[in-house]
């Protein structure tokens, strides 16, 4: 058994959806758990429309989702024949599902409808590529995720309930994949055989459901996190992430296009990778995948004969310097009121505001009456912390900051990647550098 996870480029257009469905067919004596994100930049759209309803302009956030009614619609057209209309009338019952939540002025908080509207990016793309490949006779099952990842009810960052989805999975297991050693090994059953089962499910990353069957999402990107719940409870041979690039690489080749390829990486580094933000695998990606040893693949949907990279436990002998540049940050600069130091105190009381306000700091240093903070600028979120902040220190925010991260840095890369900027701050171990400099 293997999961496959499906970001949003590779499901960009009918022709990637297209794509999609050779690299599964080419796959044909797997057991396949599939995980797909919403299409492109669906999610951003969504957004879009979640930040009109919320603000009061109901018709705009209409016409917005207009939008995506129609990319959706015009990409089944395209795609389908024989199961167009029954994908069609699927299509239109999540479309009702966010133009009914949208019909009444909004009385719950702002993350409540956020999660209702966003996720059905994914039930769009997931029932799209499910059709496509049933008519291209790539059997599978659709499934609603909705209906086996439980959570919490921390609207946008939701808490996997891991008692109840573990149960769910195992009924998953005994439904889709319990005969299909049988059918490997018999040729007696066939696809026509009412025993068979193809072994290919469909379904959701990013989003899940509470016990009052309410939606919500993992935090952005969340569909690798998605597919590596399913690979642990699965007890998966192996997760693949399907991406636009070769492999993971030293650095984010649209910004670094020298950036080298890696091959191996083990679990330790990408957990740190993520952390200081690179942008190829969500954090949380790794921890249920590392528990049970599973390991990672990432590999180009683009050509998928290239070997990409794997992420397991071994440590691989020599890396290169890996970069990681995060834009858009803050610097919270928090002073003492009185001249008294920095004690645990007010650090805890600190860490209660980021919690509240689900901020997580990218780098923070400490000096007997201050305190720095660097935060990716969220102007909302920093507004936030800045007034509940001020209640204990005297607050300033610098803007317009960027944080360079190098694991494995040598002094030589770091003088070339910081030549000629004005570094507001430094931090350094043995195995890695920030710097938050201006732009
Ligand atoms: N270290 C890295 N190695 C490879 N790609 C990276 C790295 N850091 C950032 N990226 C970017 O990640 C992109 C692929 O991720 P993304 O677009 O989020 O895919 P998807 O939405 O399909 O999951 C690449 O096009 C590349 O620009
Ligand atoms: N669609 C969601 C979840 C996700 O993981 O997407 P992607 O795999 O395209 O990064 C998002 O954009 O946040």
């Amino acid at each position: 058994m293997k999961v496959f996870k499906f970001g949003g480029a590779s499901v960009n257009s009918v022709e990637r959806i297209q794509n999609v469905k050779e690299i599964i067919k080419s796959y044909s004596d797997e057991q396949l758990m599939i995980i797909i994100s919403a299409m492109g930049k669906t999610t951003n759209a969504l957004e879009k429309v979640v930040e009109a309803f919320y603000a009061g302009h109901k018709e705009e956030a209409l016409q917005l989702f207009d939008g995506i009614k129609k990319q959706h619609v015009t990409t089944a057209k395209y795609l389908l024949v024989t199961h167009y209309n029954a994908c069609i009338e699927q299509l239109n019952s999540f479309f009702t599902e966010v133009e009914w939540l949208m019909h009444d002025k909004p009385v719950r908080a702002f993350d409540y409808y956020y999660d209702q509207v966003v996720c059905v990016g994914e039930l769009l793309s997931t029932c799209l590529v499910s059709y496509y490949l049933n008519e291209m006779q790539v059997a599978n099952t659709w499934l609603d995720v909705r209906d086996i990842i439980r959570t919490d009810d921390n609207f946008r960052d939701a808490t996997i309930d891991w008692e109840y989805t573990a149960r769910k999975v195992d009924e998953l297991k005994a439904q889709y994949f319990h005969n299909m050693q049988a059918a490997q090994s018999s040729s007696v059953l066939t696809a026509d055989d009412a025993n068979y089962t193809p072994g290919i499910v469909i379904t959701q990353g990013f989003i899940g459901s509470t016990d009052e069957n309410e939606s919500t999402t993992l935090g952005r990107e969340g569909s690798d996190f998605t597919a590596a719940i399913f690979a642990n409870l699965l007890n998966a041979e192996s997760q693949t992430i399907w991406k636009d690039v070769e492999a993971v690489m030293s650095a984010d080749p649209k910004q670094f296009p020298d950036a080298e390829i890696i091959h191996e990486l083990s679990f330790d580094e990408v957990i740190e990778m993520a952390y200081y933000g690179a942008q190829i695998i969500h954090p949380k990606t790794i921890k249920p995948l590392q528990n049970k040893g599973i390991p990672l693949h990432v590999k180009s949907f683009i050509d998928p004969s290239l070997p990409g990279t794997v992420i397991y436990k071994k440590q691989p002998r020599h890396l290169p310097p890996i970069i990681i540049i995060k834009k858009q940050q803050a610097l919270m600069h928090l002073h003492s009121q009185d001249f008294s130091f920095v004690g645990e105190k007010p650090i805890i009381r600190l860490y209660e505001y980021f919690a509240s306000n689900k901020i997580r700091p990218n780098l923070i240093q400490t000096g007997a009456i201050s305190l720095q903070v660097c935060l990716d600028d969220k102007p909302e979120k920093i507004d936030h912390l800045a007034a509940e902040a001020g209640a204990i220190f005297d607050v300033q925010v610098e803007k317009g900051l960027s944080l360079l991260t190098i694991r494995h840095y040598t002094t030589m890369l770091i003088e070339k990647m910081t030549a000629g900027k004005e570094i507001v701050l430094q931090q350094q171990d043995k195995q890695t550098i920030q710097v938050l400099y201006r732009d």
